[in-house]
C-alpha cells in the first residue's frame, strides 16, 4: 500500500500511450461500495472474490497498464491469471510506506496500529511479491518519475530480449 502503483501506473501509461486500469476501483465499480465496506459487510474473503474476478476481467479487456489492489496476489488463482503477464513489484520498506498512506488511513487492513499492520503485512507479503514479480524496483526515497523511468526500462528490456529470442528461434527452425 502507498508504494505508488497508481502514481507510476499513470506516468508509464502516459510514456507508452496506453490506458491505465485500477483493480481496486473496478471492485468499486461492478460492487456499488467501497472497499471498507466490503471488508466490514462481508469479510476479506469475499473481497479477494471480486478482486479476482476484476484482474480476469481486467486481463481479458485492457491493453495497457493495470494497478493491482496491494493484497491481491495473496489469492492463489489470482496469482495464475498473471500467469504470462509483466508484473511489476514496487518494493517500499515500513517507514516510506507509513508516510505515504498517512498515519491517520482509512484502509481495511491497516485498522488499528498502523506502523505495527504495515510491518506485519510487509513480512508476510514480501516472499509473495518477489516470487510473482518479472521486474523489481525501489521506491523508497525516490520520486515517482524515477522510479517509473526504471521499471519502463526494465519492462523494455525484457521485451527487445524476448523479440531477440524469438528470432533466434525462428532462424534456427
Ligand atoms: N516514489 C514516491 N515518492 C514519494 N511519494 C510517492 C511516491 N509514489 C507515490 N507517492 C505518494 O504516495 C501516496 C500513495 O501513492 P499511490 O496512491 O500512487 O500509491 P498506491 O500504491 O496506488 O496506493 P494504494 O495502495 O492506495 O493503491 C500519494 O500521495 C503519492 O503522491
Ligand atoms: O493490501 C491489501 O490487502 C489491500 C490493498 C488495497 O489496494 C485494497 O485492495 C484493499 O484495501 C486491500
Ligand atoms: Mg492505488
Amino acid at each position: 500500500m502507498g508504494s505508488g502503483k497508481t502514481t507510476v501506473g499513470r506516468i508509464l501509461a502516459e510514456a507508452w500511450g496506453v490506458g491505465l486500469r485500477d483493480t481496486d476501483h473496478d471492485v468499486e465499480a461492478a460492487a456499488g461500495r467501497t472497499i471498507s465496506d466490503i471488508f466490514v459487510d462481508d469479510g476479506e474473503q469475499a473481497f479477494r472474490a471480486l478482486e479476482r474476478k476484476a484482474v480476469a476481467d481486467a486481463l481479458a479487456a485492457h491493453d495497457g497498464v493495470l494497478a493491482l489492489g496491494g493484497g491481491a496476489v495473496l489469492d492463489p488463482e489470482t496469482r495464475d491469471l498473471l500467469g504470462g503477464h509483466r508484473v511489476v513489484f514496487l518494493h517500499v520498506g515500513l517507514s516510506d510506506s507509513v508516510k505515504r498512506v498517512g498515519l491517520g488511513s482509512a484502509r481495511p487492513l491497516l485498522l488499528g496500529n498502523v506502523r505495527a499492520r504495515v510491518k506485519a503485512l510487509l513480512d508476510e507479503r514480501l516472499p509473495v511479491y518477489r516470487e510473482v514479480a518479472t521486474v523489481t524496483v525501489d521506491t523508497d526515497g525516490r520520486p515517482a518519475e524515477d522510479v517509473a523511468r526504471d521499471v519502463r526500462e526494465a519492462v523494455e528490456r525484457l521485451e527487445r530480449d524476448e523479440h531477440d529470442q524469438h528470432h533466434e528461434a525462428q532462424e534456427d527452425a
